[in-house]
């Protein structure tokens, strides 16, 4: 580990789909202002995971999580945490861009609205106007904040989203493969931005990708049938796995 702080903090983690067994008692710090990335052949609960950090899974019906994740030291599963205020400390951003049937501007505003985080007009705009400049979509943007979101080009929905994921100042960003349906031109650009993201945020990324998690992360967990098998430094993870599991993975052997 490095000298930062925790931010977030899972110990034996849970989780079942009816009676599929899908995380297996899995123990992970997230560091802040650090990228983690959480690798593994398709199926072995990568996204399960990222989803139990801001109690996605809450929203599915048969699924059943167990175990303790604290948010700087916050059981977020105590039943005095609203989900919702989670939700704008852990900000999710997904697959696919799904930018609201909004304008530019109201895709953003939309949770500072919502979390009554803007006084005034003016307050707003400002917010609006620093999320998409930390987004590196500002310039963009700004002559047409009033057009529909969705008339952006796909990597710029993303960067809507992302945009939109920070508004409400998150402490933490997750990210469910964020540039799997991105063209290359707009997958570095996703990319760079995640880089600089990690001056400000706790950042999780699932990926497929494994040059991805090599180029963007600091942090690597690799997942395999619901086990975190290894988590250590990028670099030692891609180099010098301790797993034979993580080797045949990064190898091209499984997967
Ligand atoms: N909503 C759901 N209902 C039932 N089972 C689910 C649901 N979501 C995931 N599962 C099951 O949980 C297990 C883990 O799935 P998960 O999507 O977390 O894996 P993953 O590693 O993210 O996969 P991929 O890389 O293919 O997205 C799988 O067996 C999957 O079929």
């Amino acid at each position: 580990m490095t000298n930062k702080p925790i931010k977030m903090s899972a110990n034996g983690v849970q989780v079942w789909y009816g009676d599929t067994h899908a995380i297996k008692d899995v123990s992970v710090d997230l560091e802040d202002r650090t990228v983690t990335a959480f690798i593994g052949p398709s199926g072995c609960g990568k996204s399960t995971f990222l989803r139990c950090l801001n109690r996605m899974n809450d929203t599915i019906d048969i699924c059943r999580v167990e175990g303790d994740i604290h948010l700087d030291g916050q059981d977020i599963y105590d039943r005095r945490v609203d989900p919702v205020q989670l939700r704008a400390r852990v900000g999710m951003v997904f697959q696919k861009p799904n930018p609201f049937p909004k304008s530019i501007y109201d895709n953003v505003a939309y949770g500072p609205r919502i979390h009554g985080l803007a006084p005034t007009r003016a307050d707003l705009d400002q917010l609006v106007e620093e999320a998409l400049r930390h987004a590196a979509l500002w310039e963009e943007v700004k002559d047409r904040l009033t057009a529909p979101g969705t008339g952006l080009s796909g990597g710029q929905q993303q960067r809507l989203c992302i945009a939109r994921a920070i508004a409400t100042q998150p402490e933490v960003l997750l990210m469910d493969e964020p540039c799997s349906a991105l063209d290359p031109i707009a997958t570095g650009q996703v990319e760079e931005l995640i880089a600089n993201l990690t001056k400000d945020f706790c950042v999780a990324i699932v990926t497929h990708s494994m040059q991805q998690a090599a180029r963007v992360s600091q942090r690597t967990a690799f997942f395999h049938l619901g086990n975190l098998v290894e988590y250590g430094e990028t670099g030692q993870i891609f180099t010098n796995p301790v797993d034979k599991r993580t080797e045949s993975y990064i190898t091209g052997r499984i997967g």
